[in-house]
């Protein structure tokens, strides 16, 4: 063993960690004492406004802006030996103990339970928040546009089979806005119940993105046996619990939650597999200073609307960090493009290009500005 001066024995360092533990804990009920003074306060702002007239006025307890300074400052000045992220997830789940105490969030995702949507709530979230399972992308903006959840969680682009198109047909009819996102990446396994062999398997199922995530790997393992997508990877999941000759595709926390086997680990065709979730809520977020915005834009259908849309970018140097086309439903072959761009609707530069843009197109609709996803 390397010697670094220390010479303490293993009794001696577990006194050690006794204390120090002892002192995190105190230190943590210090900060969860300040947490529930920030909630006090919150609430008199709240009351002094609607006493003012104000009769719109509402705490909002969670402030995803602050929540990715605080986790981006962690990052920074971690000086190990762990990692910044690491420590980062640590505190992640203590502003969400702190958070619960000020009011415990409701959040809708795309269930069922053991969905990677679950998995990105909890990232975003921490495991203090309640996590709701939807059976649909719409009802999840449902759940949220009613209150009776203040957030939810949506896919919506995978790095190998691109945008969830549900999700952005979604936004198009609703004024929910966007206030965060998570990127996870994503394994896929070949999961069974314990009595089903090898040899039995007749059907894999799995969400039709998972299908498409592996068809490489499946081609080449699996060529004859029958693929059915169904409605997600949690329900692949169940049914191979309950129905014989089922396989699934899904992932860790399914395969955990429903007591599968792993039959094959890592089948996704790309190492890098990766999904982007939004978290979609009533709000709308004031700028962390690393934040990103999207908008969706319908232009005239004549020669030129895309360059005509995409120049005021150029001209004031903002990055674009995605562009999608989905049909317009209101007009046939006319398009409606989803653009998202680094910088926040309130920075200068950004209410420019947009206030450009309302110029040029029959319809500008801002989903939102947000923090880039911190973890
Ligand atoms: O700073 C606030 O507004 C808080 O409510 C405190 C706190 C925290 O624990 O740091 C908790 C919840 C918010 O989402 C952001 C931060």
């Amino acid at each position: 063993m390397a010697d670094n001066g220390d010479n303490r024995t293993l009794d001696e360092v577990r006194v050690d960690i006794d204390s120090i533990d002892r002192e995190i804990q105190q230190l943590i009920s210090r900060r969860a004492k300040c947490a529930q003074r920030v909630a006090d306060i919150k609430l008199a702002e709240v009351q002094a406004a609607l006493e003012a007239g104000d009769t719109e006025a509402e705490v909002v307890y969670y402030r995803p802006e602050r929540e990715a300074q605080v986790l981006q400052n962690i990052i920074d000045r971690e000086e190990g030996p762990l990692q910044g992220e690491t420590v980062a997830h640590i505190f992640r789940e203590v502003m969400s103990a702190c958070l619960a105490l000020e009011k415990p969030l409701q959040v809708a995702y795309l269930g069922p339970e053991g969905t990677f949507t679950q998995a990105a709530a909890i990232k975003h979230f921490g495991h203090a928040a309640v996590c709701v399972p939807r059976g649909t992308i719409a009802s999840v903006f449902a759940q949220v546009e009613s209150g009776e959840c203040n957030y939810g969680v949506v896919p919506v682009e995978n790095s190998t089979e691109g945008m969830v198109s549900h999700t952005l047909d979604n936004f198009m009819d609703s004024s929910l806005k966007i206030s965060g996102e998570v990127e996870m990446g994503i394994g896929h396994h070949l999961l069974v119940a314990s009595h089903t062999g090898k040899g039995d398997i007749q059907r894999i199922c799995a969400h039709q993105q998972a299908l498409a995530q592996c068809r490489n790997w499946l081609d080449r393992n699996w060529p004859d046996i029958e693929r059915v997508a169904v409605s997600s990877n949690g329900e692949a999941a169940r049914m191979a619990v309950d129905m014989p000759g089922v396989a699934a595709i899904a992932g860790d926390m399914a395969a955990e939650l429903y007591g599968l086997e792993k039959l094959a680990e890592h089948i996704e065709d790309y190492a890098d597999n990766t999904t982007r979730f939004l978290i979609i809520g009533r709000e709308e977020v004031p700028a962390s200073g690393r934040d990103k915005t999207s908008i969706i834009v319908s232009s005239r259908n004549k020669p030129g609307a895309l360059f005509t849309l995409l120049d005021p970018f150029r001209k004031a140097g903002v990055s674009l960090t995605r562009i999608d086309t989905r049909p317009s439903r209101t007009e046939k072959w006319a398009y409606v493009f989803f653009i998202e761009f680094e910088g926040h609707l309130q920075d200068e530069n950004i209410a420019g290009i947009v206030g450009e843009l309302e110029e040029q197109s029959i319809l500008l609709k801002p989903l939102g500005s947000y923090p880039r996803a911190v973890l």
